[in-house]
């Protein structure tokens, strides 16, 4: 049995993230003692079907009638059971091709989809059925991780923000550190010089981008940027986006993916709106950014944005006026693509020992709390 230096059993958990992108299902693995990072293990990302997705897409569309975290209007509720399959199948797939067996793990960090995000109404949901995961993978699963934090005051996200601080720690780089992750949301975790957190959403990601490209030529996102890279960037499309409330009324520190909504797709050219909506997400995190006490010297991009050519280019030249150096989470040694899950994955061993999931700096709530349902697979 591994102890830590703080006296805590290592434990291993494997973490499961369905992100806002609703691309698929990544899983990852980590080693902790709900502190310190003893180990990342290997990474697979599940893709869903192109039906799943539009299933996904539909789910959405009928969650904006719950009023109650629990209701399941609808086709919610079958969605929900093969959502939970889909991880089952995703975390036997990822034990039989890494060679890990599921025996030698001690949980899982669940985080289902999240269906609705309403932080302003103290509602936020997730659909995925930890106990239908406990049973059918025979393991011990942590899920509904945003909720306690919302019954604490706080908007239930961000969480990974715990995690982005372990991963500071281990990296030899000029602090303030800050995270940024650009997912179909974009979100920041700044780590002060005395490892204090700020954390926030900071507006859209690839969502808007994705359905901009899936509009008008039918692809589910800008490979590389590579759309962008061919247009201009329209001041009449970016500017509206940036006067949102969000940017100037301080009242939200986190976002539902329908916050935002695409352009009207007549309103510009294929090229010229990739490169504006990239524009837009690079110009939306340096806004937000304005609010930090502390200018961060190292970035670190991780979610599939930092993939888009355009959007790294334009956040480096916008961190370069702050004396602030953007890389990408492979600059550092991090897969860009595994930090959300293994995020999941952390946060569930953090929960198995108690420890805060969330501060009043990263959701609001308002004092450090711990969270997670545990789910328990029934004695054989
Ligand atoms: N090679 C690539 N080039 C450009 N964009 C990419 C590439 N790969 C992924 N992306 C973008 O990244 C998105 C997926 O990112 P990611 O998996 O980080 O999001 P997510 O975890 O679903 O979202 P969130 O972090 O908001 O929950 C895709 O929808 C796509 O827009
Ligand atoms: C409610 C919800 O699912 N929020 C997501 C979403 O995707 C990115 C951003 O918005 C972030 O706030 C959060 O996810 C990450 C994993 C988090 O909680 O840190």
């Amino acid at each position: 049995m591994a102890v830590s230096k703080t006296g805590a059993e290592v434990k291993t958990a494997i973490g499961l993230m369905s992100g806002t992108s609703m691309d698929g299902i990544d899983v990852a693995l980590i080693r902790s003692d709900g502190a310190t990072i003893a180990e990342r293990g290997p990474f697979l990302t599940v893709p869903y079907s192109p039906a799943f997705r539009r299933r996904l897409a539909d789910g959405l569309e009928t969650a904006k009638s719950i009023g109650r975290r629990g209701e399941r209007p609808g086709a919610l509720g079958a969605l929900e059971e093969e959502l939970t399959r889909l991880h089952a199948e995703a975390v036997f797939a990822y034990s039989r091709q890494s060679g890990i067996p599921l025996e030698s793990v001690d949980l899982i960090g669940f985080h289902g989809q999240t269906v609705l995000h309403r932080p302003e109404k103290g509602l936020t949901v997730q659909i995925g059925d930890g106990k239908l995961l406990a049973s059918e993978t025979g393991l011990p699963v942590i899920h509904d991780m945003r909720a306690a934090d919302m019954e604490a005051g706080g908007e239930g996200a961000p969480l990974a923000p715990a995690y982005h601080r372990a991963l500071a720690a281990s990296l030899d780089r000029p602090g303030p550190i800050v995270f940024v992750n650009i997912g179909g949301i974009s979100n920041i975790t700044l780590i002060g010089q005395n490892d204090e957190l700020e954390a926030f959403d900071t507006g859209p990601g690839n969502a808007l981008i994705d359905q901009w490209v899936e509009t008008k030529a039918g692809i589910p996102f800008d490979q590389g940027g590579a759309i962008a890279s061919e247009g201009q960037i329209l001041r009449r499309l970016v500017d509206p986006y940036l006067q949102n409330d969000f940017f100037s009324d301080g009242s939200r520190r986190s976002l539902d993916r329908n916050d935002f909504l695409p352009p009207d797709p007549a309103s510009a050219d294929l090229e010229d709106g990739a490169r504006s909506l990239a524009r837009l997400t690079a110009e939306a995190i340096m806004k937000s950014m304005r609010s930090m006490r502390e200018a961060p010297k190292t970035w670190i991009v991780c979610g599939g944005g930092r993939c888009n050519r355009m959007i790294m280019s334009d956040l480096s030249d916008l961190a370069a006026s702050q004396n602030g150096t953007v890389l990408a989470a492979e600059d550092v040694g991090l897969n860009g693509d595994a930090i959300e899950a293994e995020a999941w994955a952390y946060l569930a061993i953090r929960a198995h020992y108690g420890l805060p999931l969330s501060w009043p700096t990263t959701t609001g709530c308002r004092k450090p709390v711990t969270g997670g349902v545990l789910a328990k697979p029934k004695e054989a």
